[in-house]
Protein backbone atom coordinates (compact mmCIF):
# COMPACT_ATOMS: atom_id res chain seq x y z
CA UNK A 1 0.00 0.00 0.00
CA UNK A 2 1.60 3.43 -1.30
CA UNK A 3 0.99 5.55 2.10
CA UNK A 4 -0.42 8.01 -0.57
CA UNK A 5 -3.05 6.42 -1.24
CA UNK A 6 -4.38 6.23 1.95
CA UNK A 7 -4.66 10.49 1.16
CA UNK A 8 -6.62 10.10 -1.48
CA UNK A 9 -9.55 8.38 0.30
CA UNK A 10 -8.91 10.99 3.25
CA UNK A 11 -11.68 13.15 2.10
CA UNK A 12 -14.56 10.46 1.78
CA UNK A 13 -13.58 8.61 5.08
CA UNK A 14 -13.96 11.93 7.16
CA UNK A 15 -17.68 11.86 5.49
CA UNK A 16 -18.65 8.56 6.09
CA UNK A 17 -17.22 8.71 9.65
CA UNK A 18 -19.31 11.99 10.51
CA UNK A 19 -22.29 10.32 9.17
CA UNK A 20 -22.00 7.56 11.44
CA UNK A 21 -21.14 9.87 14.36
CA UNK A 22 -24.61 12.10 13.69
CA UNK A 23 -26.88 9.58 12.19
CA UNK A 24 -25.59 6.21 14.20
CA UNK A 25 -27.64 3.01 12.82
CA UNK A 26 -29.67 4.93 10.08
CA UNK A 27 -26.12 6.18 8.54
CA UNK A 28 -24.94 2.11 8.69
CA UNK A 29 -28.11 0.91 6.80
CA UNK A 30 -27.46 3.36 4.31
CA UNK A 31 -24.31 2.96 3.79
CA UNK A 32 -24.69 -0.42 3.48
CA UNK A 33 -27.05 0.20 0.61
CA UNK A 34 -24.70 2.60 -1.13
CA UNK A 35 -21.51 0.84 -1.21
CA UNK A 36 -22.40 -2.84 -0.79
CA UNK A 37 -25.49 -2.55 -2.34
CA UNK A 38 -27.25 -4.85 0.08
CA UNK A 39 -30.35 -3.88 2.04
CA UNK A 40 -30.51 -4.98 5.33
CA UNK A 41 -33.09 -6.35 7.47
CA UNK A 42 -30.93 -6.06 10.74
CA UNK A 43 -27.11 -5.01 11.02
CA UNK A 44 -26.42 -7.79 13.83
CA UNK A 45 -25.77 -11.43 12.71
CA UNK A 46 -27.97 -13.53 14.36
CA UNK A 47 -27.17 -16.88 16.02
CA UNK A 48 -29.95 -18.53 13.66
CA UNK A 49 -27.91 -17.74 10.75
CA UNK A 50 -24.45 -18.69 12.15
CA UNK A 51 -26.43 -22.05 12.83
CA UNK A 52 -27.76 -22.21 9.44
CA UNK A 53 -24.10 -21.39 7.74
CA UNK A 54 -23.11 -25.03 8.67
CA UNK A 55 -25.48 -26.66 6.58
CA UNK A 56 -23.86 -24.72 3.48
CA UNK A 57 -20.44 -25.34 4.21
CA UNK A 58 -18.78 -28.41 3.29
CA UNK A 59 -17.59 -30.24 6.41
CA UNK A 60 -14.13 -30.60 4.99
CA UNK A 61 -13.81 -27.01 4.93
CA UNK A 62 -15.16 -26.78 8.83
CA UNK A 63 -12.48 -29.67 9.27
CA UNK A 64 -9.88 -27.44 7.86
CA UNK A 65 -10.81 -24.63 9.95
CA UNK A 66 -10.64 -26.88 12.92
CA UNK A 67 -7.08 -27.43 12.57
CA UNK A 68 -6.25 -24.07 11.63
CA UNK A 69 -7.97 -23.01 14.72
CA UNK A 70 -5.93 -25.29 17.07
CA UNK A 71 -2.35 -24.62 15.12
CA UNK A 72 -3.34 -20.54 15.70
CA UNK A 73 -4.73 -21.26 19.49
CA UNK A 74 -1.20 -23.00 20.02
CA UNK A 75 1.35 -20.60 18.67
CA UNK A 76 -0.83 -17.73 20.72
CA UNK A 77 -0.63 -19.40 24.20
CA UNK A 78 2.85 -19.62 23.34
CA UNK A 79 3.37 -16.34 23.41
CA UNK A 80 1.43 -15.77 26.73
CA UNK A 81 3.35 -14.08 29.36
CA UNK A 82 2.69 -14.69 33.47
CA UNK A 83 -0.41 -12.48 34.82
CA UNK A 84 1.17 -11.35 37.46
CA UNK A 85 5.57 -12.09 38.44
CA UNK A 86 6.73 -10.16 41.76
CA UNK A 87 10.27 -10.24 41.98
CA UNK A 88 12.30 -8.51 45.29
CA UNK A 89 15.10 -6.88 43.16
CA UNK A 90 16.68 -5.62 46.45
CA UNK A 91 15.98 -6.14 50.19
CA UNK A 92 12.02 -4.87 50.94
CA UNK A 93 11.71 -3.66 47.36
CA UNK A 94 9.54 -5.93 45.37
CA UNK A 95 8.62 -5.25 42.10
CA UNK A 96 6.37 -6.64 39.07
CA UNK A 97 4.03 -6.25 36.10
CA UNK A 98 0.53 -7.98 36.45
CA UNK A 99 -1.01 -8.27 32.80
CA UNK A 100 -4.80 -7.36 32.16
CA UNK A 101 -6.71 -8.77 29.27
CA UNK A 102 -8.64 -5.45 27.33
CA UNK A 103 -12.35 -5.95 27.80
CA UNK A 104 -13.89 -5.50 24.41
CA UNK A 105 -12.30 -5.15 21.29
CA UNK A 106 -13.57 -5.16 17.36
CA UNK A 107 -12.51 -7.37 14.74
CA UNK A 108 -12.63 -6.42 11.28
CA UNK A 109 -12.52 -8.73 8.87
CA UNK A 110 -12.65 -7.81 4.91
CA UNK A 111 -15.17 -9.45 2.22
CA UNK A 112 -14.83 -7.12 -0.59
CA UNK A 113 -12.92 -8.55 -2.73
CA UNK A 114 -12.39 -11.52 -1.60
CA UNK A 115 -14.42 -13.61 1.85
CA UNK A 116 -12.33 -13.82 4.40
CA UNK A 117 -12.74 -16.64 6.86
CA UNK A 118 -9.21 -17.25 8.23
CA UNK A 119 -9.01 -13.69 9.23
CA UNK A 120 -11.69 -14.92 11.71
CA UNK A 121 -9.25 -16.97 13.39
CA UNK A 122 -6.21 -14.61 13.28
CA UNK A 123 -7.66 -12.14 15.14
CA UNK A 124 -10.65 -13.54 17.34
CA UNK A 125 -7.58 -16.79 18.31
CA UNK A 126 -5.23 -14.32 19.64
CA UNK A 127 -8.21 -12.22 21.45
CA UNK A 128 -9.44 -15.18 22.67
CA UNK A 129 -6.03 -16.48 24.03
CA UNK A 130 -5.12 -13.19 25.68
CA UNK A 131 -8.52 -13.57 27.51
CA UNK A 132 -10.22 -10.60 25.79
CA UNK A 133 -14.30 -11.08 26.97
CA UNK A 134 -16.04 -9.96 24.51
CA UNK A 135 -14.93 -10.10 20.84
CA UNK A 136 -16.98 -8.04 18.23
CA UNK A 137 -16.48 -8.77 14.67
CA UNK A 138 -17.23 -6.50 11.23
CA UNK A 139 -17.49 -7.74 7.94
CA UNK A 140 -19.44 -6.65 4.91
CA UNK A 141 -22.47 -8.00 3.57
CA UNK A 142 -23.78 -10.85 1.83
CA UNK A 143 -21.58 -12.95 4.64
CA UNK A 144 -20.36 -15.89 3.32
CA UNK A 145 -21.25 -19.10 5.18
CA UNK A 146 -17.99 -20.11 5.72
CA UNK A 147 -17.02 -16.38 7.58
CA UNK A 148 -19.90 -17.40 9.66
CA UNK A 149 -18.45 -21.12 10.68
CA UNK A 150 -15.16 -19.60 11.42
CA UNK A 151 -16.41 -17.07 13.84
CA UNK A 152 -18.23 -19.46 15.66
CA UNK A 153 -15.44 -21.73 15.83
CA UNK A 154 -12.90 -18.68 16.87
CA UNK A 155 -15.49 -17.49 19.52
CA UNK A 156 -17.05 -14.03 18.33
CA UNK A 157 -19.55 -12.45 20.94
CA UNK A 158 -21.54 -10.48 18.52
CA UNK A 159 -21.07 -9.69 15.18
CA UNK A 160 -22.11 -7.21 12.66
CA UNK A 161 -22.93 -7.24 8.90
CA UNK A 162 -21.34 -4.13 7.89
CA UNK A 163 -17.75 -3.26 6.20
CA UNK A 164 -15.93 -0.16 4.95
CA UNK A 165 -14.92 2.96 6.77
CA UNK A 166 -18.55 2.56 8.52
CA UNK A 167 -17.64 -0.42 10.09
CA UNK A 168 -14.90 1.10 11.86
CA UNK A 169 -16.90 4.14 12.90
CA UNK A 170 -19.33 2.10 14.42
CA UNK A 171 -17.26 -0.16 16.51
CA UNK A 172 -15.04 3.37 17.76
CA UNK A 173 -17.84 5.54 18.52
CA UNK A 174 -20.84 3.35 19.09
CA UNK A 175 -24.43 3.68 17.89
CA UNK A 176 -27.65 3.30 19.31
CA UNK A 177 -27.81 -0.32 19.35
CA UNK A 178 -23.48 -1.04 18.96
CA UNK A 179 -21.22 -0.37 22.37
CA UNK A 180 -18.29 0.82 21.39
CA UNK A 181 -14.84 -1.31 21.71
CA UNK A 182 -11.87 -0.11 23.19
CA UNK A 183 -9.48 -1.32 20.45
CA UNK A 184 -9.98 -2.19 16.55
CA UNK A 185 -7.95 -4.45 14.96
CA UNK A 186 -7.81 -6.16 11.64
CA UNK A 187 -7.11 -5.83 8.03
CA UNK A 188 -8.32 -3.91 5.20
CA UNK A 189 -8.37 -1.61 2.23
CA UNK A 190 -7.81 1.79 2.07
CA UNK A 191 -11.31 2.81 3.30
CA UNK A 192 -10.90 0.99 6.28
CA UNK A 193 -7.21 1.69 7.20
CA UNK A 194 -7.78 5.65 6.66
CA UNK A 195 -10.41 5.37 9.08
CA UNK A 196 -9.15 3.48 11.61
CA UNK A 197 -6.05 5.78 11.39
CA UNK A 198 -8.61 8.91 12.03
CA UNK A 199 -10.09 7.18 14.50
CA UNK A 200 -7.58 6.67 17.00
CA UNK A 201 -8.64 9.10 19.45
CA UNK A 202 -12.00 6.82 19.94
CA UNK A 203 -10.39 3.71 19.84
CA UNK A 204 -6.97 2.47 19.82
CA UNK A 205 -5.93 0.31 16.69
CA UNK A 206 -3.82 -2.44 15.66
CA UNK A 207 -1.97 -0.74 13.09
CA UNK A 208 -1.48 -0.42 9.29
CA UNK A 209 -2.50 -3.37 7.69
CA UNK A 210 -3.37 -2.33 4.21
CA UNK A 211 -3.49 -4.61 0.63
CA UNK A 212 -0.96 -7.29 0.93
CA UNK A 213 3.00 -7.29 -0.10
CA UNK A 214 5.51 -9.59 -0.49
CA UNK A 215 9.44 -9.04 -0.40
CA UNK A 216 11.31 -12.02 -1.60
CA UNK A 217 14.97 -11.76 -0.98
CA UNK A 218 16.80 -14.60 -3.62
CA UNK A 219 19.79 -15.88 -4.64
CA UNK A 220 21.08 -17.63 -7.28
CA UNK A 221 19.86 -20.80 -5.38
CA UNK A 222 16.55 -20.23 -5.62
CA UNK A 223 13.98 -21.67 -7.06
CA UNK A 224 12.15 -19.41 -9.72
CA UNK A 225 8.45 -21.34 -9.67
CA UNK A 226 8.66 -21.05 -6.42
CA UNK A 227 8.95 -17.30 -6.24
CA UNK A 228 6.62 -16.94 -8.95
CA UNK A 229 4.13 -18.37 -6.72
CA UNK A 230 4.10 -16.75 -3.57
CA UNK A 231 4.60 -13.57 -6.00
CA UNK A 232 1.15 -14.21 -7.32
CA UNK A 233 0.01 -15.70 -4.32
CA UNK A 234 0.08 -12.17 -2.51
CA UNK A 235 -0.87 -9.91 -5.54
CA UNK A 236 -4.23 -11.84 -6.08
CA UNK A 237 -5.40 -10.06 -3.22
CA UNK A 238 -5.95 -6.38 -4.25
CA UNK A 239 -4.71 -4.18 -7.57
CA UNK A 240 -2.98 -2.25 -4.47
CA UNK A 241 -1.36 -5.35 -3.87
CA UNK A 242 2.71 -5.04 -3.93
CA UNK A 243 5.35 -7.28 -5.25
CA UNK A 244 9.09 -7.26 -4.91
CA UNK A 245 11.76 -9.38 -5.38
CA UNK A 246 15.26 -8.24 -4.60
CA UNK A 247 18.26 -10.45 -5.63
CA UNK A 248 21.79 -11.11 -6.65
CA UNK A 249 21.03 -12.87 -9.25
CA UNK A 250 19.97 -11.08 -13.01
CA UNK A 251 19.27 -14.89 -14.43
CA UNK A 252 16.46 -15.60 -11.27
CA UNK A 253 15.01 -12.55 -11.84
CA UNK A 254 14.76 -12.96 -15.41
CA UNK A 255 13.40 -16.68 -14.53
CA UNK A 256 11.02 -15.37 -12.19
CA UNK A 257 9.58 -13.33 -14.69
CA UNK A 258 9.41 -15.95 -17.37
CA UNK A 259 7.48 -18.01 -14.87
CA UNK A 260 5.19 -15.04 -13.58
CA UNK A 261 4.16 -14.71 -16.99
CA UNK A 262 3.58 -18.96 -17.48
CA UNK A 263 1.74 -19.38 -13.95
CA UNK A 264 -0.71 -16.33 -14.46
CA UNK A 265 -1.97 -17.28 -17.83
CA UNK A 266 -4.18 -20.00 -15.66
CA UNK A 267 -4.80 -17.34 -12.72
CA UNK A 268 -8.54 -17.19 -12.10
CA UNK A 269 -7.79 -13.80 -10.46
CA UNK A 270 -5.24 -12.75 -13.10
CA UNK A 271 -6.86 -9.49 -13.66
CA UNK A 272 -6.64 -8.67 -10.22
CA UNK A 273 -2.69 -9.69 -10.14
CA UNK A 274 -1.95 -7.72 -13.56
CA UNK A 275 -2.90 -4.35 -11.50
CA UNK A 276 -0.90 -5.05 -8.78
CA UNK A 277 2.43 -6.32 -10.82
CA UNK A 278 1.78 -2.92 -12.98
CA UNK A 279 3.34 -1.63 -9.64
CA UNK A 280 5.33 -3.85 -8.65
CA UNK A 281 9.45 -5.02 -9.78
CA UNK A 282 12.79 -6.17 -8.90
CA UNK A 283 15.88 -4.99 -8.14
CA UNK A 284 19.28 -6.67 -8.75
CA UNK A 285 21.81 -6.00 -5.74
CA UNK A 286 25.66 -6.12 -6.20
CA UNK A 287 25.44 -8.37 -3.14
CA UNK A 288 23.38 -10.19 -0.55
CA UNK A 289 24.29 -7.73 2.26
CA UNK A 290 23.00 -4.62 -0.05
CA UNK A 291 19.81 -6.88 -1.03
CA UNK A 292 19.26 -7.19 2.88
CA UNK A 293 20.12 -3.48 3.28
CA UNK A 294 17.58 -3.14 0.89
CA UNK A 295 14.78 -5.11 1.69
CA UNK A 296 14.98 -3.59 5.45
CA UNK A 297 14.40 0.02 3.50
CA UNK A 298 11.36 -1.23 2.32
CA UNK A 299 10.53 -3.32 5.63
CA UNK A 300 7.47 -5.36 3.57
CA UNK A 301 4.89 -7.26 4.93
CA UNK A 302 5.46 -10.52 4.30
CA UNK A 303 9.51 -11.39 3.51
CA UNK A 304 10.64 -14.66 1.89
CA UNK A 305 14.09 -15.60 2.28
CA UNK A 306 15.08 -17.67 -0.45
CA UNK A 307 19.04 -17.94 -0.13
CA UNK A 308 21.95 -20.48 0.11
CA UNK A 309 22.22 -19.81 4.23
CA UNK A 310 18.67 -18.52 4.76
CA UNK A 311 19.55 -18.67 8.41
CA UNK A 312 22.46 -16.35 8.27
CA UNK A 313 20.28 -14.08 6.01
CA UNK A 314 17.62 -13.77 9.04
CA UNK A 315 19.90 -12.84 11.22
CA UNK A 316 20.25 -9.75 9.77
CA UNK A 317 17.07 -8.65 8.90
CA UNK A 318 15.58 -5.64 11.06
CA UNK A 319 12.01 -5.05 9.46
CA UNK A 320 9.42 -7.05 8.16
CA UNK A 321 5.72 -8.30 9.25
CA UNK A 322 6.53 -12.37 9.02
CA UNK A 323 9.28 -14.01 7.67
CA UNK A 324 9.55 -17.63 5.51
CA UNK A 325 12.33 -18.98 5.35
CA UNK A 326 13.53 -21.49 2.41
CA UNK A 327 11.81 -23.10 -0.28
CA UNK A 328 8.99 -25.27 1.31
CA UNK A 329 7.77 -22.13 3.48
CA UNK A 330 5.25 -20.76 0.90
CA UNK A 331 3.51 -17.39 2.29
CA UNK A 332 0.38 -19.13 1.85
CA UNK A 333 1.19 -21.63 5.09
CA UNK A 334 1.51 -18.44 7.34
CA UNK A 335 -1.65 -17.01 5.36
CA UNK A 336 -4.14 -19.86 6.70
CA UNK A 337 -2.57 -22.79 9.20
CA UNK A 338 0.58 -22.93 10.56
CA UNK A 339 -0.68 -20.72 13.41
CA UNK A 340 1.80 -17.70 12.88
CA UNK A 341 -0.53 -14.54 12.44
CA UNK A 342 -1.81 -13.10 8.98
CA UNK A 343 -2.52 -9.88 9.94
CA UNK A 344 0.97 -8.28 9.49
CA UNK A 345 1.62 -4.44 9.04
CA UNK A 346 2.04 -2.68 5.32
CA UNK A 347 3.33 0.13 4.10
CA UNK A 348 6.55 0.13 5.31
CA UNK A 349 4.99 -0.07 9.04
CA UNK A 350 6.86 -3.26 9.46
CA UNK A 351 9.68 -0.51 10.77
CA UNK A 352 7.47 0.15 14.15
CA UNK A 353 5.01 -2.35 14.48
CA UNK A 354 4.63 -5.98 15.06
CA UNK A 355 2.54 -8.67 13.72
CA UNK A 356 -0.97 -9.34 15.76
CA UNK A 357 -0.51 -11.29 19.03
CA UNK A 358 -1.41 -11.68 22.28
CA UNK A 359 0.08 -8.80 23.17
CA UNK A 360 -2.25 -6.39 21.34
CA UNK A 361 -5.11 -7.46 23.28
CA UNK A 362 -3.07 -6.59 26.61
CA UNK A 363 -2.23 -4.19 29.22
CA UNK A 364 0.54 -4.11 31.44
CA UNK A 365 0.86 -2.64 34.90
CA UNK A 366 3.24 -2.00 36.95
CA UNK A 367 3.23 -3.03 40.68
CA UNK A 368 5.95 -1.98 43.18
CA UNK A 369 5.60 -2.98 47.49
CA UNK A 370 8.53 -1.38 49.53
CA UNK A 371 8.79 -2.48 53.13
CA UNK A 372 9.84 0.54 56.10
CA UNK A 373 13.53 -1.43 55.06
CA UNK A 374 13.25 -0.82 51.45
CA UNK A 375 11.46 2.75 52.14
CA UNK A 376 14.76 3.58 53.97
CA UNK A 377 17.31 2.08 51.22
CA UNK A 378 15.68 4.47 48.49
CA UNK A 379 14.03 7.15 50.68
CA UNK A 380 16.75 9.48 50.13
CA UNK A 381 16.99 9.45 47.01
CA UNK A 382 13.41 9.93 45.96
CA UNK A 383 13.74 13.14 48.66
CA UNK A 384 16.36 14.66 47.15
CA UNK A 385 15.54 14.20 43.75
CA UNK A 386 11.87 15.34 44.17
CA UNK A 387 13.13 18.76 46.03
CA UNK A 388 15.41 19.09 43.37
CA UNK A 389 12.01 19.56 41.19
CA UNK A 390 10.53 21.86 43.15
CA UNK A 391 8.00 18.82 44.18
CA UNK A 392 8.05 19.61 48.23
CA UNK A 393 4.72 16.82 48.43
CA UNK A 394 6.17 14.31 46.80
CA UNK A 395 9.67 14.26 49.35
CA UNK A 396 7.04 14.87 52.26
CA UNK A 397 5.12 11.52 51.50
CA UNK A 398 8.54 9.49 51.93
CA UNK A 399 9.97 11.48 55.03
CA UNK A 400 6.58 10.86 56.51
CA UNK A 401 6.83 7.93 56.62
CA UNK A 402 10.35 7.34 57.73
CA UNK A 403 10.03 9.99 61.10
N1 LIG B 1 -2.25 -6.71 5.91
C1 LIG B 1 -2.98 -7.73 6.29
O1 LIG B 1 -2.76 -8.25 7.37
C2 LIG B 1 -4.08 -8.26 5.41
C3 LIG B 1 -4.72 -9.50 5.67
C4 LIG B 1 -5.79 -9.90 4.85
C5 LIG B 1 -6.21 -9.07 3.82
N2 LIG B 1 -5.55 -7.89 3.61
C6 LIG B 1 -5.98 -6.92 2.62
O2 LIG B 1 -7.28 -6.51 2.98
C7 LIG B 1 -7.86 -5.90 1.83
C8 LIG B 1 -9.31 -6.34 1.72
O3 LIG B 1 -9.93 -5.42 0.86
P1 LIG B 1 -11.37 -5.67 0.25
O4 LIG B 1 -11.67 -4.48 -0.61
O5 LIG B 1 -11.39 -7.01 -0.34
O6 LIG B 1 -12.37 -5.70 1.50
P2 LIG B 1 -12.72 -4.66 2.65
O7 LIG B 1 -13.74 -5.33 3.51
O8 LIG B 1 -11.53 -4.11 3.30
O9 LIG B 1 -13.44 -3.44 1.90
C9 LIG B 1 -14.74 -3.54 1.43
C10 LIG B 1 -15.51 -2.32 1.90
O10 LIG B 1 -14.91 -1.14 1.35
C11 LIG B 1 -15.91 -0.14 1.26
N3 LIG B 1 -15.75 0.59 0.00
C12 LIG B 1 -15.53 0.05 -1.23
N4 LIG B 1 -15.49 1.04 -2.15
C13 LIG B 1 -15.70 2.21 -1.48
C14 LIG B 1 -15.76 3.58 -1.88
N5 LIG B 1 -15.60 3.96 -3.13
N6 LIG B 1 -15.97 4.51 -0.92
C15 LIG B 1 -16.13 4.15 0.37
N7 LIG B 1 -16.07 2.86 0.80
C16 LIG B 1 -15.86 1.93 -0.12
C17 LIG B 1 -17.25 -0.81 1.31
O11 LIG B 1 -17.94 -0.36 2.41
C18 LIG B 1 -16.94 -2.29 1.44
O12 LIG B 1 -17.77 -2.88 2.43
C19 LIG B 1 -7.01 -6.31 0.64
O13 LIG B 1 -6.26 -5.19 0.28
C20 LIG B 1 -6.10 -7.40 1.21
O14 LIG B 1 -4.86 -7.42 0.56
C21 LIG B 1 -4.53 -7.49 4.38
N1 LIG C 1 -1.98 -12.61 2.76
C1 LIG C 1 -2.98 -11.93 3.55
C2 LIG C 1 -2.29 -10.91 4.41
O1 LIG C 1 -1.71 -9.94 3.63
C3 LIG C 1 -3.74 -12.87 4.44
C4 LIG C 1 -4.61 -13.86 3.74
C5 LIG C 1 -5.86 -14.28 4.08
N2 LIG C 1 -6.23 -15.18 3.19
C6 LIG C 1 -5.26 -15.38 2.34
N3 LIG C 1 -4.28 -14.55 2.65
ZN1 LIG D 1 -2.72 -14.01 1.35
Amino acid sequence: MRRGSLADVKESVEAIIEDVRTNGDAALFALTEKFDKQKLSSLQISPEAIDAAYDEVDPALVQALIEAEARITRFHELQMDKSLWLEETEPGITLGVKTTPLDRVGAYIPGGRAAYPSTVLMTTVAARVAGVPEIVLFTPPPVNPLTLVALDIAGVTEAYSVGGAQAIAALALGTETIRPVQKIVGPGNVFVTQAKMLLRESAEIDFPAGPSEIGVLADESANPAFIAADILAQAEHDPNAACVLVTTSERIALDVGAEIERQIRSAPRREIMEKALAHSGYVIAGDLDEAIDLMNEIAPEHLSIQTADPLTTLGKIRHAGSIFIGPYTPVACGDYASGTNHVLPTAGYAKSYSALDVHHFMKRSQVQMVTKEGLGMIGDVVEILAEAEGLAAHAASVTIRRS
